[in-house]
Parts: structure tokens; C-alpha cells; sequence
């Protein structure tokens, strides 16, 4: 369980700079102030020893002790407008500034990184890094700039200025120490363990979560619902136990450091009022120790508590990093733009990652401009992965992928994307107006464009007959929307974006035949004039293609139009006639 190491207070510090990015020199410049500050109020406390031995002495001096009265408030007053500044930026909005900051730069990334180590990440874990351990590490910066400072210099100013006042005084308040650090390094292993366990399993937990809430409805259909859901009754579980240990692992050293501090009060008091009672000590010498060790006692117990904040921050910081981390795509310069969008695949080979199978091998293929190139093939044989190499999804291992002739690595990753739509089978809404979710296709696009693009495909009629119509939240009709009409919605936003590669998954396979004539209808609207590839398994769609591609075990094996390729009598004509028989023994099935 012991097993994280211990990371020093500069290393903390250096992750919160790095936190900070470019607004480090503020932060440098309020944990300067609070250094400030607590070095005049460590100073002033100092200030105790001679103000009270004054006071209690025999020959007591009234200039003297208002001598150390005015010194004394002038440093508390220093410190109290270092503190002022250094606190400015806690509450400032820099610190609002710089979480933001943080939040965008992660989003910048998921949009551009490599959508192979996207997928790595369960939707979950990446809520829980933008939403939780953003405003763990940054905002919790405010609360440790103040109290670490305090925690740290405090104590190790009383006590070196003691050093200049009196050396037995100075070793009476460091007795502390030996005890302290200890306890302090066995806490900090034990809440670090708590806090990083605890951080990934909460990511755990909520992607869990959020994978059980998309999937209930399979769930309830294989009854894996309640207790049956076990991946969510583990991570609940897991959670419980680090939580459990966590709160032993945090209460218990702090109790011990409380009692220690006790301890040491007893301690001083028994030795000095021996010392007073043989003469060695005066009585306001033993009380401004008391009210000395009263105020080194403070943060001793708050500097568990302290580190175990620093602990929070760094937790969630790892999890920040590993994601900024993640390589983008280099872009070979120079950057590229194509004039024309027929595609090519060169000598294509590509296996996906921790995989040795190559899921493309060797692969030339061309597409021309504006034509509707079909790929078929067996489940399995590499038809989709041909689509997320153009995406860019990953790059290949061998060979390259050419758009207007341009190499796609030479393409900045948004420009590529703006290159092509894409139509799945399945259809995601987002819980927005019907508007806007159509509106994504092209963020700036008037209302007016908006509603030709859904007139286009073939949405207005069902639209116009929802409650509130173009504003009916896809949340308040939940699941009312018919698969094909989700799926015009999809194509509108298409035809909206107008961009000049169409990628068509399969948008009508999972479709009755009346939706599936109202799709298509879209679908002729959306792909006029466009470089469109469908992927199919149903051959009778694509016979009119200007090319089909066979693609077996991750190889092409066959070309040409659906005239050439049923003449030749080879693979395509092989699946095109099981797909026939297929048919007629289900027509002659419902007929019975
Ligand atoms: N993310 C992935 N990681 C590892 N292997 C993968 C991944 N995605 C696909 N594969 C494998 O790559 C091969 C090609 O998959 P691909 O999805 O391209 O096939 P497909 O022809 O589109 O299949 P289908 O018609 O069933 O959708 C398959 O063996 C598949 O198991």
C-alpha cells in the first residue's frame, strides 16, 4: 500500500508552475509574497522572548517593552499587507484564468490527438480529468499557496531567530522535530496512496457509470442489471475500501501529531517550572515559550492536512499530464492544402497498436474525384479501418494516403476533418435543440441555412410536427425519434457541413424499408458532386457504384463496376449470389 513515493515540497512547487504555464510568474510572485509575510510573522512572535522577559522582569523598563510593542505591530502589519498581496491572487481571477486555461488546452487536445490513443481512454476517465482533476490541481493552488507557506516558514523562523536570542530556548522548541518528521513522512505516504488510489478510482467509477447508464437498456434486456452489474458493483466496492482506508490513513497520524504537541507542552512546562524553581528560568521566559509553542503547534497539526492537499493536486495532475502527454500527429511540412479530393491509398500496410495482425496489408487503392466508390468485403476483412486511415485515425506503418494528391500528413488535422463527413449507422444527438444539433454540421451557419440543409434531407415534414419544433430539445421527445428520422438528422447536418468527401458506414442497414427509401432520398441529396465511399454489406445498394472494392483478409482482391465484377465470377459474385439466396429463402419464409 506504502508503496508511492514521497515527493518533496519542490517537486509540488515545480508541478504547480507547471500548472501555471504561462502565468507562473504570478504565482511565483504571490508564493514570494506569502514568504514575505510569514517571515515578519515568525519575526514578530520572535519578538515574544524579550518583550515578556521586559515585562516580568525585575527592573521593568516601560521604553523597552514599548520599544518591542511598536516593533511588533509594525512587523504583524507587514505581514498582514504581504499576505493581502499574496492572497490577491488566490482570490483573483487569475487563478480562474489559468484553470480555464488548463481546461481548453485539454480540450485542444482531444480534438487534435491521434484518435487511436483517444480511444484508450473510456469516456468516463476523460469527464473525470476535464471536470474533477482540473479544478483539483489548479484551484486548490489558492488554499496551499497560503497555508503551505505558513505551515513551512513559521516555525523555521521562530526558530532560527531564537538561535540570536537565546541557544537553550532555540533547542527547547526544536524537540519537536525528531518526533514530527517521521509521523509527518508515514502520513504523507498514506494519504498520497489514499489520494492517487482514490483519484483513479472515482475515474474508474464514473466511467463505469457512464458505460452502465448507455448500455441499461442491453443491460436490462440480459438481465445484468442490480447486482448483476458487475464491473459498477466492483468499482463501487474498490471505491468504499480505498475510501475506508484513506479516512484511517489521514485521521490516525493527525490524532498522533495533536498528541505529541500536547505532549510537548506538558514537556516544556514540567522542565521550565524546574528551571524556575532552581532559578534558571524566568517566568516570562517560560511564557512566551507557551505562547511561542502555541503558535508553532498550529501548523504542525495543519501541515498534515496541508500536504494532503498537495497530494490531491498532485494525483489529479498526473492524470492531467498523461493526457498532454499524448503525441500529436506530426504535420510534415510543408502544409498542404489539395485542390481536387480523389483519394489514394499507396502501398498501404497497418496493424492496429499492441496488435501483430495487420488489419490493411499492402493496400493500393484509388478513388476517383466525385465518384461512389462502394467497399465490400467479410466481416473482419478491413473495410472500416480503410475509412479511419483517410480520418487519420492512426498513421500506417507502410506506405501513404493521398487526398488531391497532397499526402495527408501533410495536412493539419482540423483541415483534414473539414474535408469529410461522415454517416454512421448509428446516429448520436446531443441533448440540445434540433436546431443546433443539426447546426453542428457547420457552427456559423444562419437559421435559414440550417432549415435548407434539413428540408434537403428530407427532415422539415417530421421536424415541423414536434412540439416546439426546430427548438424541441432532443432530450424532452427522449427515444420518440424513429431510427430513420436520427439518421436524417445526421445527413442534414452532413449536407450543412458541404464537405467534399462523404463517408457512408452503412446508414441504412439497420433500417425498415420505409425509412430506408426516406434515408436514401437524403442520403442523393447529401452525396451529389461529393468523393463518396460507402461501406456495405448489403450489395444490392451498390450495384449503381462507379467502383467497388473487394477487400479480404485485409487485402484488396477485387475491382470494378458491379457489371465487371459479376462477369468475372469471383468473390463479389460468390457474396452477391449468397446474398440472393439469403433474400429469396426469406421472401419464401413470410410467404408460408
Ligand atoms: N481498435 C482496434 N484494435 C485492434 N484491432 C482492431 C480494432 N478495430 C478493428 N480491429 C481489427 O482489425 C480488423 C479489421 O477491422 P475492420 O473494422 O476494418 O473490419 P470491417 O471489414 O469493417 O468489419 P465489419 O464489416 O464487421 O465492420 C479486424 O480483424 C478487427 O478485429
Amino acid at each position: 500500500m506504502n508503496n508511492e513515493k514521497v515527493s518533496s515540497f519542490k517537486q509540488s512547487y515545480n508541478i504547480t508552475l507547471d500548472i501555471a504555464g504561462k502565468s507562473a510568474n504570478i504565482v511565483k510572485r504571490s508564493f514570494l509574497f506569502f514568504i514575505f509575510a510569514y517571515v515578519f510573522q515568525g519575526l514578530a512572535f520572535t519578538l515574544f522572548f524579550p518583550l515578556l522577559n521586559n515585562i516580568f522582569s525585575k527592573e521593568f523598563n516601560l521604553n523597552e517593552t514599548l520599544f518591542y510593542l511598536v516593533i511588533i505591530a509594525i512587523f504583524s502589519i507587514v505581514s498582514f499587507i504581504f499576505r493581502w498581496l499574496g492572497s490577491q491572487f488566490q482570490y483573483s481571477k487569475d487563478i480562474i484564468e489559468i484553470t480555464h486555461n488548463l481546461r481548453v488546452k485539454l480540450g485542444e487536445k482531444i480534438k487534435t490527438m491521434p484518435l487511436q490513443s483517444l480511444y484508450k481512454y473510456r469516456t468516463g476517465e476523460l469527464n473525470s480529468i476535464l471536470a474533477q482533476n482540473v479544478d483539483d490541481s489548479i484551484l486548490h493552488m489558492g488554499i496551499v499557496s497560503g497555508m503551505f507557506f505558513e505551515v513551512a516558514i513559521i516555525p523555521i523562523v521562530i526558530i532560527i531567530a531564537t538561535f540570536f536570542i537565546d541557544v537553550s530556548l532555540a533547542f527547547a522548541l526544536l524537540i519537536a522535530f525528531p518526533l514530527a518528521i517521521p509521523i509527518y513522512t508515514w502520513s504523507r505516504k498514506k494519504t498520497k496512496w489514499d489520494k492517487t488510489q482514490g483519484a483513479n478510482a472515482h475515474a474508474t467509477l464514473e466511467a463505469d457509470i457512464i458505460e452502465y447508464i448507455q448500455g441499461l437498456p442491453v443491460l436490462r434486456a440480459v438481465n445484468q442489471v442490480g447486482k448483476n452489474a458487475n464491473n459498477l458493483q466492483k468499482s463501487i466496492i474498490n471505491l468504499r475500501e480505498i475510501q475506508k482506508k484513506g479516512v484511517y490513513g489521514s485521521t490516525f497520524p493527525m490524532i498522533i501529531m495533536n498528541t505529541l504537541i500536547e505532549f510537548i507542552f506538558l514537556f516544556v512546562l514540567t522542565l521550565g517550572s524546574l528551571y524556575i524553581a532552581n532559578a534558571q528560568l524566568s517566568i516570562g521566559t517560560l511564557i512566551a515559550l507557551l505562547i511561542i509553542l502555541g503558535r508553532l503547534s498550529e501548523p504542525l497539526a495543519n501541515f498534515l492536512a496541508v500536504t494532503g492537499v498537495l497530494d490531491i493536486m498532485e494525483a489529479s495532475f498526473k492524470h492531467i499530464q498523461k493526457l498532454l502527454e499524448v503525441k500529436d500527429f506530426s504535420i510534415k511540412q510543408p502544409i498542404k492544402e489539395p485542390s481536387k479530393f480523389d483519394i489514394e491509398f499507396e502501398n498501404v500496410s497497418f496493424a492496429y497498436e499492441g496488435t501483430k495482425q495487420k488489419a490493411l496489408e499492402n493496400l493500393s487503392i484509388k478513388i476517383q474525384d466525385k465518384s461512389l466508390t462502394a467497399i465490400v468485403g467479410p466481416s473482419g476483412s478491413g473495410k472500416t479501418t480503410i475509412t479511419k486511415l483517410i480520418m487519420r485515425y492512426a498513421n500506417p506503418q507502410e506506405g501513404n494516403i493521398k487526398i488531391g494528391n497532397v499526402d495527408i500528413r501533410n495536412m493539419k488535422q482540423t483541415t483534414l476533418m473539414s474535408y469529410i463527413s461522415v454517416v454512421f449507422q448509428e446516429v448520436y444527438l446531443f441533448d440540445d435543440t434540433i436546431l443546433n444539433n443539426i447546426r453542428m454540421g457547420r457552427a456559423n451557419a444562419s437559421e435559414k441555412e440550417v432549415l435548407k440543409a434539413s428540408k434537403a434531407a428530407f427532415c422539415h415534414e417530421f421536424i415541423s410536427r414536434l412540439p416546439k419544433g426546430y427548438d424541441t430539445k432532443v432530450g424532452e421527445i427522449g427515444g420518440s425519434l424513429s431510427g430513420g428520422e436520427r439518421q436524417r438528422i445526421s445527413i442534414a447536418r452532413a449536407i450543412l457541413k458541404d464537405a467534399p468527401i462523404v463517408i457512408l458506414d452503412e446508414p441504412t442497414s439497420a433500417l425498415d424499408t420505409q425509412s430506408e427509401v426516406a434515408v436514401q432520398n437524403a442520403l442523393d441529396a447529401l452525396i451529389k458532386d461529393k468523393t463518396v465511399i460507402v461501406i456495405a454489406h448489403r450489395l444490392s445498394t451498390i450495384t449503381h457504384a462507379d467502383n467497388i472494392l473487394v477487400i479480404e483478409n485485409a487485402k484488396l482482391k477485387e475491382k470494378g463496376t458491379h457489371q465487371e465484377l459479376f462477369e468475372k465470377q469471383g468473390k463479389y459474385y460468390a457474396m452477391f449470389q449468397a446474398q440472393q439466396r439469403v433474400k429469396q429463402w426469406n421472401v419464401k419464409s413470410s410467404n408460408k
